[in-house]
């Protein structure tokens, strides 16, 4: 029974959902609570918080927050925080006031008291919703047992000798800066347990470090090496696709190397495609739960996961449970990107200690059997058995110069020299325009920029040159002619809403293209539509992510189809089957995770936000591969979220380091 108090919050959280300041679901979250016990309202209160902030990514609610932290995570401005606290009688003082509380209700299950399988969770300072509470042990078991479990360290008849002769064949230069080698350091680390983590930004050489890690994994499995069952996966299939198309470079380079010794080329041809986590887990249609789990697991040795920075909570606690214990786990990502879209900053926290290293003496003096490497002092430490595991690769091959001063300075949350990389002339390479106006992305859209022409005049000149006869092999390479030249350039948002964000540029530059005389807009499907896919669809086989081409069919006359690019081939669905995408000129920056662009145009809004930080600038940068431009319409909007780093609410790092 919902009491007359709860009533009245219930009906201000609707004033406020209705004022698009929470979710709907949220205040549906707190009246069900409501209605499984007695309620009070500052207990419905921490409800629609903590589903608020679900939302948000975090995966649990720190009850100290609940004094006013929470209203930052939220982007809440001071008096609607007030409003709230205001109304809601007997509202606790602090933490500790706020435990006594939730303690009491019978909806909590302060854990260590008799379970009842309540919907929420109290472990010490953080209220949870369930699930993500038991997914956060999960996780944080799985990865301490495989990070502790037999350690070829501590193993007498492991080879170590065997490791340092082919690390020494892989990595046979010494490191171009001089400091130590941490690829080597890498291979060295993930061989000698269950799991290895690597991070670095782009172009430190993840992918580089994991083909030869495979190279010394094949190579000491001896005999067993042809049966050695190895997975390649990321969240998505682009990223999936660039993966496989990496790694295939990669080894190719290096049979010729070792190709003599250990036959390569063909254990590699094994491997098979990379899958998206989805595929690999067995994801079914109507049900959050997969194939594979605890109960069935994957027929794996070894499991290599590209982009692990995308990777929500509850699909790491999926990963893991579906993993043997005696595979081994190589997660690879870059622990200063935007986490998952979902609640979770898994890599992130598994990362916490990777720039300081915290080595202890066993893990250095392993690296130096293994490798003949010396870690440096200032790398020694007393981390917990997940840094042992983890390396981060420090010195960038690709992603020099300016962009790579630039997307150095941000991380650094350094306002002053990211306005001073900026501002020097950079070759064309780097372009801020500030304070710009719509026009600017417009006229990007049209025709890129001086020293970086092109913008999507590209694609859509080889549109209109049309197709080559015939509706074969020869149509279909035009159509991945056209993705190709698509994917060059791309525009990127912070945000979804208002003439800075995805929806208005979208329609903007469509506009735009058309009066130009690029495009022949003629209702919702017309050639040279690009769309992304904004929910799994099983039935079509695309999924949330996947950018497709609109073009028309060559077998029907009048119809058009999307086409997608799947690794060399490209597929395609009939453009009326497609049931969730948008149109795909301008997209967030969350989406563009796992993809790089030739030339990459990032777009700030007018005002600053609560979700506007560090993390979503850096991606945005990090996805140009040779050009990049800033576009601000308030510089203060950039300051600030350099300022702000994403703190997400989690348990799970304090859960690692015990
Ligand atoms: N030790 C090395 N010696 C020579 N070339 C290297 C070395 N390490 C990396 N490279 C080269 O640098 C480039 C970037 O490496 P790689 O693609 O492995 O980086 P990455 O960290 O996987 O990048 P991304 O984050 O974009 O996926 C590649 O061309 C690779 O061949």
């Amino acid at each position: 029974m919902l009491t007359s108090r709860s009533e009245a919050l219930l009906a201000q959280l609707d004033v406020l959902t209705e004022a698009g300041h929470l979710r709907r679901l949220s205040g549906t979250f707190a009246r069900f609570i409501g209605t499984l016990g007695q309620d009070t309202a500052p207990l419905l209160a921490a409800c629609v918080l903590l589903a608020e902030l679900e939302g948000r990514g975090h995966s649990c609610m720190k009850l100290d927050d609940l004094s006013g932290a929470v209203s930052t995570q939220l982007g809440w401005q001071p008096d609607l925080w007030r409003g709230l606290r205001d109304s809601v009688a007997g509202w606790p003082q602090d933490g500790a006031g706020w435990r006594k509380l939730l303690a009491a209700s019978e909806q909590v299950w302060a854990v260590g008291d008799l379970d009842f399988d309540q919907p929420l969770v109290l472990d010490g300072e953080r209220l949870y919703l369930r699930r993500y509470w038991r997914d956060e042990k999960l996780v944080a078991l799985a990865v301490r047992q495989r990070a502790l479990g037999e350690l070829l360290a501590g193993d007498a008849s492991a080879d170590i000798a065997g490791i340092r002769r082919w690390l020494d064949l892989l990595f046979p230069h010494a490191s171009r800066g001089g400091g130590p080698d941490w690829q080597k350091i890498a291979c060295a680390v993930a061989v000698r347990g269950k799991l290895g983590i690597i991070t670095g930004g782009p172009g430190t050489g993840k992918t580089y470090t994991v083909a030869r890690l495979l190279a010394l994994l094949f190579a000491s499995a001896g005999n067993g090496r042809d049966n050695l069952r190895v997975a390649l996966a990321a969240p998505t299939g682009k990223a999936a696709a660039r993966l496989k198309q990496s790694i295939d470079t990669a080894l190719e380079e290096l049979d010729q190397k070792v190709g003599a010794e250990l036959p390569l080329r063909e254990l590699a041809g094994r491997m098979g495609a990379a899958r998206t986590l989805h595929s690999l887990l067995g994801a079914r249609p109507d049900t959050r739960a997969f194939r594979h789990h605890a109960g069935n697991q994957l027929e794996v040795d070894v499991l290599i996961v590209d982009e692990a920075s995308m990777i929500h909570l509850e699909m790491m606690a999926a990963l893991l449970a579906a993993l043997p214990p005696q595979a081994t786990l190589i997660l690879l990502g870059d622990k200063d990107q935007l986490a998952s879209v979902e609640a979770g900053a898994v890599l992130g926290d598994l990362c916490f200690d990777a720039e300081a290293g915290g080595y202890h003496a066993e893990t250095l003096s392993y690296v130096r059997d293994a490798s003949g490497i010396s870690i440096p002092d200032e790398y020694a430490g007393q981390a917990g058995p997940i840094a042992q595991q983890t390396v981060m690769l420090r010195e960038s091959r690709r992603f020099g110069g300016p962009i790579g001063a630039l997307a150095l300075a941000v991380n650094r949350g350094d306002g002053a020299a990211t306005v001073q990389v900026l501002r020097q002339p950079s070759d064309g390479k780097l372009a801020w325009t500030d304070p710009a106006l719509p026009a600017d992305a417009l006229q990007l859209a049209l025709a890129g920029r001086d020293g970086a022409p092109g913008g999507y005049s590209r694609y859509l000149q080889l549109l209109r040159a049309g197709a080559p006869e015939g509706e074969g092999a020869a149509y279909l390479d035009w159509v991945k002619t056209l993705i190709v030249a698509f994917e060059r350039f791309r525009i990127l948002c912070a945000v979804r809403d208002g003439e800075w964000g995805v929806q208005g540029l979208n329609e903007a530059i469509e506009q735009r293209l058309q009066s130009a005389g690029l495009l022949r807009r003629y209702g919702e499907w017309y050639a040279g539509r690009p769309v992304m896919v904004t929910r799994n669809d099983y039935a079509t086989g695309v999924f949330n992510g996947d950018i497709g081409l609109t073009l028309p069919d060559p077998l029907r006359p009048g119809a058009m189809r999307v086409y997608f690019s799947d690794g060399d081939a490209v597929r395609s669905v009939l453009a009326t089957r497609l049931r969730n995408v948008e149109t795909a000129f301008a997209m967030t920056v969350h989406k563009s995770q796992g993809s790089e662009f030739e030339h990459t145009v990032l777009v700030l809004p007018r005002e600053s936000n609560g979700t506007l930080a560090r993390e979503l600038v850096y991606t945005g940068i990090t996805r140009a591969r040779e050009y990049f431009t800033l576009l601000t319409p308030n510089q203060q909007v950039l300051l600030d979220a350099i300022a702000q780093r994403t703190q997400r609410a989690s348990g799970l790092r304090a859960l690692l380091t015990v």
